[in-house]
């Protein structure tokens, strides 16, 4: 998969050289390009913002800088691209979503800032690659990078050979629709606190059973909205 990154802050990505996603870039499993708007810039202060029209707070991105990153980065059209737009205004970005992104060729990050870009960048993207909007959750960042990070994040650890072992996927929360089961290691007892003495029993229908059990309760306690609503247990 190649990720490319448009962004004001080339530097916030440094840290996509460490760890998992470090790794799946040297075995080139990902390929990551992070670009500068402002090299698309041709004033002396290299201005990516202006005046919002009709009036309000704060500074719009311009279009034209967008316009010549994506004409770099599109050529003539890009059908194996999808264009994803973090915005408080997007879709919200879910496991599911990252599934099916980690699924595409190549991905391409716009990175707003200041009240967001003009709404024509993403009108006129539209018409030379797929474009979605999402939103990391309900509140509001500075800019779009650490949804950005996020979601790379998110999606490049679902690409086959990046996490090592591919069972550990399975069972965490969201995955399959509820929250983790809780999980402990040594000692069997520490301050005080026991480990559950079915997972030190060696039964593993009787684990598979409780960790099932232990998920359900708290997708019921925490997140009762991901519990199917007829109410049958996920
Ligand atoms: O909260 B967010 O996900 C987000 C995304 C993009 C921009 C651009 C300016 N503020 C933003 C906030």
């Amino acid at each position: 998969m190649r990720v490319d990154i448009v962004t004001i802050f080339p530097e916030f990505f440094g840290v996509l050289d460490v760890s998992l996603l470090g790794r799946a870039r040297r075995e080139q499993l990902l390929e990551l390009h992070v670009h500068d708007l402002r090299d698309h810039t041709h004033d002396r202060h290299r201005t990516v913002d202006d005046t919002p029209y009709g009036g309000g707070a704060g500074m719009v991105m311009r279009p034209e800088p967008w316009g010549e990153a994506f004409d770099e980065l599109l050529g003539e059209g890009a059908a194996d691209a999808v264009v994803v737009f973090p915005t408080p205004a997007g879709v919200p970005f879910t496991q599911s979503l990252a599934r099916e992104l980690a699924e595409e060729r190549r991905l391409i990050f716009a990175c707003g800032r200041y009240e967001g870009i003009d709404a024509r960048v993403a009108e006129h993207v539209a018409t030379r690659a797929r474009v979605i909007e999402v939103s990391l959750g309900d509140y509001v960042l500075n800019g779009g990078e650490v949804a950005a990070m996020a979601m790379i994040e998110a999606i490049g650890r679902l690409v086959p050979g990046v996490v090592g072992n591919p069972a550990s996927l399975v069972e965490e929360s969201h995955e399959e629709g509820l929250l983790e089961h809780p999980s402990y290691t040594k000692p069997a007892t520490w301050r005080g606190l026991d480990v559950p003495e079915v997972l030190r029993g060696g039964n593993h229908g009787a684990i598979a059973a409780w960790r099932r059990e232990q998920a359900l309760e708290r997708t019921r306690r925490v997140r009762p909205d991901l519990l199917p609503a007829d109410g049958a247990d996920a």
